[in-house]
C-alpha cells in the first residue's frame, strides 16, 4: 500500500476550557487522502472538541496543526473551509424550505450566479455520490438519507479535500446507513478524499474505516489499522475496562399485572388508532424506522401531542391528556429531541435533575441538600462525566447531557417510564449501563416503553416488541423468536410481520 503524507496532522493538540476542564490533553492524529479514519471515544472523551478545533469553531490551547505539511492557525470557521476542510454534523443544518440545490449553494451566496452552470456543476458532484436525488425538491420533502447526501454535496461543492463527519448516521435507519457508507467509500477510494468519521457504533467503524483512533480523557489511547482490531478491543479502549455485551435471556419472563391501558389512541396524519396494555415489570419495545410513528406514539401516550385522541388509563384511572397531568399521574417521558425538550441549558445539572421531582410533586419545594444528593446519585448511577452537580448542562459533552435527561426521571415517583432513544449518542460503556439499569428497574416492577433504532438493544431487554410502520402498529414481535434482520425487514416494509413468525 502506498502511504501518502498526511493531509492534516495534529501534533500534541491541547484544549483547556475557561472553567479549567482539560478536554484535550495532547492529541496526535494524522489524516491522509484516500483513507477513512474512525474516531471513537466515551462521552466527554473530547471528540466534539477536536472537531470544533478542526472546523475553526474553537481555538486549540496548544500544540500544532499542519495542513499539507504547513503549520496553520485556524481561528474562524472560514479558515479551514477555505483551506479545504468541510464538517458535517449529525444534526444537519439545512434550510427545509429551500431546494436541495439552493442548500448546496448556500455557502456561495453573494457570489455571481449562473443557474445553468451551477446546476451542471452540482449535478456532477451529486452523481459522484452514487445516490441521486432531485435538486429542485425542497429539503423538507426529501427522505432523511437524501438530506445527508445534500449535506455531503454541500461540503464537496466548497472543494473539500478533508470531510469530517460527526456521527452522520446517528438518526438513520439500516438502508439509509448503507447509502451513506457507500458514498463515503466512493469519496475516499474513487475521489481521494480524506474522511474523519466519528461514531459510537462499533460495527460501522469495523465495516467502514481503514484506521481507528480512540480518545479517552482527552488522549489518543489507541491508534491502529482497523483490520488488526476487533470490537471488544475497541470497546475496552473506549471504556478503559472490558465491556460485556448484554446477553439476551434464554426464555421469556412472565408478565405482571396490567398497568397502563392504551385504548384507541390516534392522531390525525401521524398515528392510526392503536390499543395495547403495558404490564408490571414489562419492557415493551417499539421498533420502527424514523417517520414510522414511534416517537409520535410516545408523545400521544404522554399527552404532548395536542391533536392526539383516545384513552390512556394507569391502574384503571384515566390519565389527563396534557403532559403536566401525565407527570402528576406518574408518567415520565425521556424525549428523543433532548436539546429542545429534555433540559434547560441555563440550569446546572442538579437543578435539571430536581426539575422532574418538582413537577412530579405538583411544584413542591426541594431543599438544596436533597438536590445535591440526587445529583450525586445520578452522577454515580449513570457515570455522568461532570465536575459536579453545579456544572451547567452546556458545559457537559453531548452524551453526558443526555444522561442527565435520563437520570432526572429515575425517581421513586415515576410509575411508568417512556424512553425514546435513551442511548442515542451514548457511548458503549454507558449504553450497556443504561440498558442494564432499565432492565433492573423493570425487574423491580416498573413498566417501561422503549423506542430504539438499535434493534439489538430491543431484543436484549424487551419482553414484547410492537412494530410500527407508516404511523400504524403493524404487529407484535416476540423477542425470543425474532432476529435483528427480521425486525429490519418488518420495519422497512420488506417483510410481512406474520410471515416473519411474529404474532399480529
Ligand atoms: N464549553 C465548555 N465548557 C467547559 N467544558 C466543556 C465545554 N464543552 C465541553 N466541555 C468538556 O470537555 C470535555 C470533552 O467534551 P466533548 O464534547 O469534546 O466530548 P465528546 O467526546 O464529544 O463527547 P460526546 O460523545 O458526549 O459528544 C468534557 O469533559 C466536557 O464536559
Amino acid at each position: 500500500m502506498v502511504t501518502h503524507p498526511p493531509l492534516l496532522s495534529l501534533d500534541g493538540v491541547t484544549k483547556t476550557f475557561p472553567n479549567g476542564t482539560v478536554a484535550l490533553a495532547g492529541v496526535d492524529l494524522d489524516l491522509r487522502a484516500g483513507r477513512v479514519h474512525g474516531l471513537l471515544g466515551a462521552n466527554g472523551a473530547g471528540k466534539s472538541t477536536l472537531i470544533k478545533i478542526l472546523s475553526g469553531a474553537l481555538p486549540a490551547s496548544g500544540g500544532a496543526i499542519r495542513w499539507h505539511g504547513e503549520a496553520v492557525r485556524w481561528t474562524r470557521p472560514r479558515h479551514p473551509r477555505e483551506a479545504g476542510v468541510a464538517t458535517i454534523y449529525q444534526h444537519i443544518p439545512l434550510v427545509p424550505t429551500l431546494s436541495a440545490l439552493e442548500n448546496i449553494l448556500l455557502d456561495e451566496r453573494g457570489t455571481w450566479r449562473n443557474r445553468t452552470a451551477d446546476r451542471e456543476r452540482i449535478g456532477a458532484i451529486v452523481s459522484t455520490l452514487g445516490h441521486p436525488f432531485d435538486l429542485n425538491t425542497p429539503v423538507a420533502q426529501l427522505p432523511i438519507g437524501a438530506r445527508q447526501m445534500v449535506a455531503i454535496a454541500q461540503a464537496l461543492a466548497g472543494g473539500a479535500e478533508l470531510v469530517v463527519m460527526d456521527e452522520p448516521t446517528a438518526s438513520l435507519a439500516g438502508d439509509e446507513r448503507q447509502t451513506v457508507y457507500r458514498t463515503i467509500r466512493r469519496l475516499a477510494y474513487d475521489e481521494g478524499k480524506a474522511i474523519l468519521f466519528v461514531s459510537h457504533f462499533l460495527d460501522e467503524i469495523m465495516a467502514l474505516t481503514d484506521e481507528v483512533t480512540v480518545l479517552r480523557d482527552g488522549r489518543a489511547v489507541l491508534h491502529a489499522e482497523t483490520d488488526t482490531l476487533d470490537e471488544a478491543r475497541i470497546a475496552e479502549a473506549i471504556a478503559g475496562r472490558a465491556v460485556a455485551a448484554i446477553a439476551r435471556p434464554d426464555q421469556a419472563r412472565s408478565l405482571g399485572e396490567p398497568r397502563l391501558e392504551v385504548q384507541d389512541l390516534r392522531s390525525p396524519g401521524k398515528l392510526s388508532p392503536v390499543s395495547f396494555t403495558l404490564h408490571t415489570g414489562e419492557v415493551l419495545g417499539i421498533a420502527g424506522v424514523l417517520g414510522s410513528g414511534r416517537s409520535e406514539l410516545m408523545h400521544a401516550v404522554f399527552g404532548s401531542d395536542p391533536d392526539a385522541r383516545g384513552q390512556v388509563l394507569l391502574d384503571g384511572e384515566t390519565v389527563g391528556r396534557y403532559p403536566d397531568e401525565a407527570v402528576a399521574a406518574g408518567l415520565a417521558l425521556v424525549p428523543e429531541d433532548r436539546a429542545e425538550q429534555g433540559y434547560v441549558p441555563q440550569f446546572s445539572l442538579a437543578e435539571n435533575i430536581a426539575l422532574a421531582r418538582v413537577s412530579q410533586r405538583g411544584g413542591a419545594f426541594i431543599d438544596a441538600a436533597s438536590e445535591r444528593a440526587d445529583a450525586k446519585a445520578a452522577i454515580d448511577r449513570l457515570s455522568i462525566k461532570a465536575p459536579g452537580g453545579d456544572a451547567l448542562v452546556t458545559e457537559l459533552s453531548g452524551g453526558n447531557a443526555q444522561k442527565v435527561v435520563v437520570a432526572k426521571w429515575l425517581t421513586d415517583d415515576t410509575r411508568v417510564l417512556l424512553l425514546d432513544e435513551p442511548t442515542a449518542g451514548i457511548d458503549i460503556g454507558a449504553r450497556t449501563d443504561i440498558l442494564k439499569l432499565v432492565r433492573a428497574l423493570a425487574d423491580g416492577g416498573l413498566p417501561v416503553m422503549l423506542v430504539s433504532s438499535e434493534f439489538e438493544e430491543l431484543l436484549a431487554i424487551c419482553d414484547r416488541i410492537l412494530v410500527m410502520r407508516d404511523g400504524r402498529m403493524i404487529g407484535q414481535a416476540d423477542p425470543y423468536a425474532t432476529s435483528e434482520t427480521d425486525l429490519t425487514l418488518m420495519t422497512g416494509g420488506t417483510t410481512d410481520v406474520a410471515a416473519a413468525g411474529a404474532n399480529a
